[in-house]
């Protein structure tokens, strides 16, 4: 059966949203740092991995799109997360903020405060993240999301709590990841469905997830068309990658597999497969 999403966003679909290639700035975590610029790289985007506040002027006067994500946090990187998204709100450049393990600390959740105040245009994190920032209670551990976070009560919850803070900011589109994806701007709300269990056991699923909303902004999609298209399409890649492995599947045959299906899938017609619905 078609799914409501893919029938309402069809005729945007089924051009080739792949066709410009974004310089995409990103200030993220060393970590995962070099699988974000190649999950720009495999989807015809380009990454630019800068953080020394010296040339952002420079920088935003090239640059399609900013992506500024909290997984590791320095001083210096406090500092220059919060110079950029000020510049990003000054020149209106489409920012994503990722609030990697916000319940993991007060220095986090202050600083994702303050970012969100200043500008923001999508705000994402894994579903026991955004709890945090709705101030529900949260099951996050570090920088993973919390199975009692994931039950369909709690995903209601969550679509609540994202909804009251859409109303008060109708600019920004939110997104909470994990087994179900819920979306929500000031009118409209969707759980999104494709993925597989194995994305959540390698490290920097969620910061690809970011890098590339990033590149559709930057692309000129809507915030809402931005987060729908890269949390789906990558999700997809995962389905295909399961399908495509011999079982049992090892988890680094499995990254292997996703990261080729990124830049392998996006010619054939990978949007037929959304799954999901408003709510
Ligand atoms: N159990 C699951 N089933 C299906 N899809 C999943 C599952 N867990 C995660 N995903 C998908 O994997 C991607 C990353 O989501 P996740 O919530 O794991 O991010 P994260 O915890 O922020 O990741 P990380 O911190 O490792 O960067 C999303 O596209 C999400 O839909
Ligand atoms: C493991 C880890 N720790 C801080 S950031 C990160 C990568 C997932 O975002
Ligand atoms: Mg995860």
């Amino acid at each position: 059966m078609m799914s409501p999403i893919f029938k309402q966003y069809q005729t945007l679909l089924q051009t080739d949203l792949f066709e410009y290639a974004p310089l995409v700035h990103c200030i993220t975590n060393e970590i995962t740092i070099e699988s974000v610029a190649n999950a720009l790289l495999y989807t015809n985007a380009k990454p630019i991995m800068a953080d020394d506040p010296r040339e952002f002027e420079e920088i935003f006067q090239q640059t399609d799109a900013l992506f500024l994500n909290l997984g590791n946090l320095s001083a210096d990187r406090d500092q220059c997360l919060s110079i950029a998204n000020r510049l990003a709100q000054q020149t209106q450049k489409p920012v994503v903020l990722d609030l990697v393990g916000l319940a993991a600390s007060k220095l986090r959740r202050t600083l994702a405060q303050d970012l969100i105040e200043t500008y923001g245009v999508v705000v994402k994190g894994n579903l026991s993240e955004m709890r945090t920032l709705c101030g529900l209670t949260s099951n996050g551990r570090g920088v993973d999301g919390g199975a009692s976070d994931q039950t369909e009560a709690a995903l209601t919850e969550l679509t609540k709590g994202l909804q009251d803070l859409a109303r008060k900011r109708p600019e920004i589109c939110f997104l909470g990841t994990g087994p179900t994806d819920v979306v929500v701007t000031h009118d409209t709300s969707l759980w999104l469905k494709n993925g597989v269990p194995e994305m959540d056991q390698f490290t920097g699923t969620g910061d690809i997830v970011g890098g590339l909303i990033t590149s559709f902004l930057g692309r000129g999609l809507t915030p809402l068309t931005a987060v729908i298209v890269a949390v789906s399409y990558f999700n997809i890649c995962g389905e295909t990658a399961v399908a495509q492995g011999r079982q049992p599947l090892g988890l680094a045959d499995f990254r292997q597999q996703i990261l080729n299906n990124l830049s392998l899938l996006k010619q054939e017609q990978w949007y037929e497969k959304i799954k999901g619905a408003f709510k």
